[in-house]
């Protein structure tokens, strides 16, 4: 793991927004099209918006969610709704927005047609997490109800999962997935969040799912 450290939140979102473009541009100079998978949740929306502005050939950026909550576009937890507010816009609206959402019922119902435009995407050419207080990071959370069938090697692509401290249902990439990304990069905020990664750099990933992409991550912390 690589730790880099920014004085403030504003440093870290202009500091990771530029390595960001530096891997997204080298990434573009060696295939015809790139594959972004970001998080969702409160960290990353200023991060998003300085990327947003970045002159890339934004029309072979194919961007993606982590995972999403499942709730209807629109919604205040919608992280669809936060993406396409604050990186599918300005030079960024060029890029092509795969779904990781659709109006179906129930996460089980919607998966199909998600997956069948993720596998295409495959591997993740360049990775931002996040991660929560509990070592979560995507929705791999400790203690939910597909924790054990996401973080396993054959794994599908996507999976629900639902847990108690979440208020809905939501779906995520697995593991094997996001373990297979060429670049991986973690974007943390706050104390309370800096002691989690040091107790999850020698956790089990069942315990703290962080954990398992922890090895090879440039993370990015601010206080
Ligand atoms: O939908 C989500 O919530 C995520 O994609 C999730 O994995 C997120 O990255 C962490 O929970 C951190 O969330 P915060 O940035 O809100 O602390």
């Amino acid at each position: 793991m690589n730790l880099i450290e920014y004085s403030d939140r504003e440093m870290l979102a202009m500091g990771l927004a530029d390595r960001l473009a530096t891997v997204l541009k080298l990434a573009l100079d060696g295939h015809d099209r790139v594959s972004f998978c970001v998080p969702g949740g409160t960290s990353p929306g200023e991060t998003f918006s300085n990327l947003s502005g970045v002159d890339l050939d934004w029309d072979r950026v194919h961007v993606f969610l982590n995972d999403e909550r499942w709730v209807p576009e629109g919604h205040e937890r919608s992280n669809t709704t936060l993406l396409k507010d604050t990186l599918l816009t300005d030079r960024a609206r060029r890029a092509i927005y795969v779904p990781m959402a659709n109006d179906a019922e129930t996460p089980e119902a919607g998966i199909p047609a998600l997956e069948a435009g993720l596998k295409e995407q495959l591997p993740i050419s360049v990775l931002l997490l996040g991660m929560g207080t509990d070592g979560h990071t995507a929705s791999l959370f400790p203690g939910g109800d597909n924790l054990a069938e996401a973080m396993a090697e054959d794994a599908p692509i996507l999976l629900p999962m639902r847990t108690e401290s979440q208020l809905e249902p939501r779906i995520t990439l697995t593991r094997r997935v996001l373990a297979d990304a060429m670049e991986t990069h973690v974007l943390i905020m706050g104390e309370e969040k800096r002691e989690v990664l040091e107790r999850a750099r020698r956790a089990d990933p069942m315990d703290m799912p962080i954990a398992a992409f922890l090895r090879d991550a440039d993370v990015h912390w601010a206080p």
